[in-house]
């Protein structure tokens, strides 16, 4: 009876599979493997695509298959228990095929919404691979965007952290040349007040103090290098100071990334994807994660891609994805005890 109890106060995390074909399917029967999670954790994915890397990769889970994820038991080190979602087509480790972009798709549709529902606490997503996705003729731009879509949610912001450092970003997947005009008074203030709060409330942080980049190098150089800085970021840096939040900058995006601001900052906020995740990744690839700020669910990844070249090979690091597993079950424990 007391087990029953304990077993039901756990988090249900979903892990989708991400792109059949890439590293996905590897690190998730070698993290479940190797590593045990207070959990119950539940991987949505075709049981065939799992059975055949495993036999790949010389690996003898113990398999238990659900029709529902309030039958997912506490993970045991060496069990992998299945939601089944059939993939359209036999996948090969190492060759794309658009004919299972939909697969891909329906494993996030059935996370996302199980975790809008109730049946999932939390959703873990191994790579998918952006450029397959699109091949359907309906553009995909990442997991952010897609359960941004989702949940209806007005502003999310992409965080990747390590132990070391948080790196949020303003803009995500969009090409460079569209990025200064995406810079405006109005998504800098959602961004900034979505992560200001999440860094409070996911967190924990009481007063977070965040350093914000510049845009252009060197922060503009007072308008000689670009006005950005002096027309957009400083004027709304300088509101949302007066409204209480901690902010520091704009600052040199080249000096920012150094021990000196680092060291007594929570948070550093890059304005494009490239000006922020090389830093992260120089400093923790491969032990860093990704969390969605700013929706209604508690979603985390892996600091990298589907390494199409490494699938099937046993050589891919899956130690990433260890992490994200720990931090979103952190993060459900905590939405439980403040629910
Ligand atoms: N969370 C996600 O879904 C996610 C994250 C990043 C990239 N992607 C997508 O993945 C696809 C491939 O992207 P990419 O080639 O730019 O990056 P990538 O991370 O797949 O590969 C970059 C390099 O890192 C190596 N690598 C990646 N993961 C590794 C691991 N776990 N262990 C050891 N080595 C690893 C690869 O072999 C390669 O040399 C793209 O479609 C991209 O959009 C998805
Ligand atoms: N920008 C992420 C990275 O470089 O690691 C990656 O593309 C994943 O993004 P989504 O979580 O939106 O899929």
């Amino acid at each position: 009876m007391t087990k029953q109890v304990e077993n039901n106060d756990l988090p249900v995390v979903a892990i989708t599979s991400g792109e059949p074909a890439g590293i996905g399917p590897d690190i998730i029967l070698s993290a479940l493997m190797n590593q045990s999670f207070n959990a119950r954790l539940v991987v949505l994915a075709d049981p065939d695509l799992l059975h055949e890397r495993a036999e790949q990769l010389n690996l003898k889970p113990n398999w238990i298959i659900v029709d529902t994820a309030d039958k997912a038991p506490i993970h045991q080190l060496g069990t992998i228990c299945l939601l089944p979602v059939k993939l359209a087509t036999t996948s090969q480790a190492g060759h794309l095929d658009v004919a299972n972009a939909p697969y891909v798709l329906k494993t996030l549709e059935i996370a996302g919404k199980g975790c809008l529902n109730g049946e999932f606490d939390a959703i873990v997503t191994p790579p998918v691979h952006k450029g397959v996705l699109c091949e359907t003729g309906v553009h995909f731009s990442g997991h952010t965007e897609f359960f941004q879509a989702l949940c209806h949610s007005e502003q999310v912001v992409m965080m990747l952290a390590t132990d070391a450092m948080k790196v949020a970003l303003v803009t995500t997947h969009l090409p460079l040349q569209q990025v200064p005009q995406a810079i405006t008074d109005e998504t800098l203030t959602r961004v900034i007040k979505a992560l200001n709060h999440d860094l409070k409330t996911k967190f924990g942080i009481r007063s977070p103090q965040i350093l914000v980049c510049g845009l252009n190098p060197h922060a503009g150089e007072d308008g000689h290098l670009g006005m950005e800085e002096i027309e957009v970021i400083s004027p709304t840096l300088d509101r949302l100071r007066s409204e209480g939040i901690d902010l520091i900058g704009p600052l040199p995006a080249d000096t920012l990334f150094t021990a000196k601001y680092l060291d007594h900052a929570d948070c550093a906020l890059a304005m494009y994807h490239d000006q922020g995740l090389p830093v992260l990744k120089y400093s923790g690839f491969g032990n860093a994660v990704n969390i969605t700020l700013g929706l209604p669910i508690i979603r985390t990844s892996v600091d990298h891609g589907t390494a199409i070249d490494l699938a099937g090979t046993g050589t891919a690091n899956d130690g990433s994805l260890k992490v994200a597993i720990q931090h979103a079950i952190n993060m459900a424990n905590n939405a439980k005890k403040h629910s």
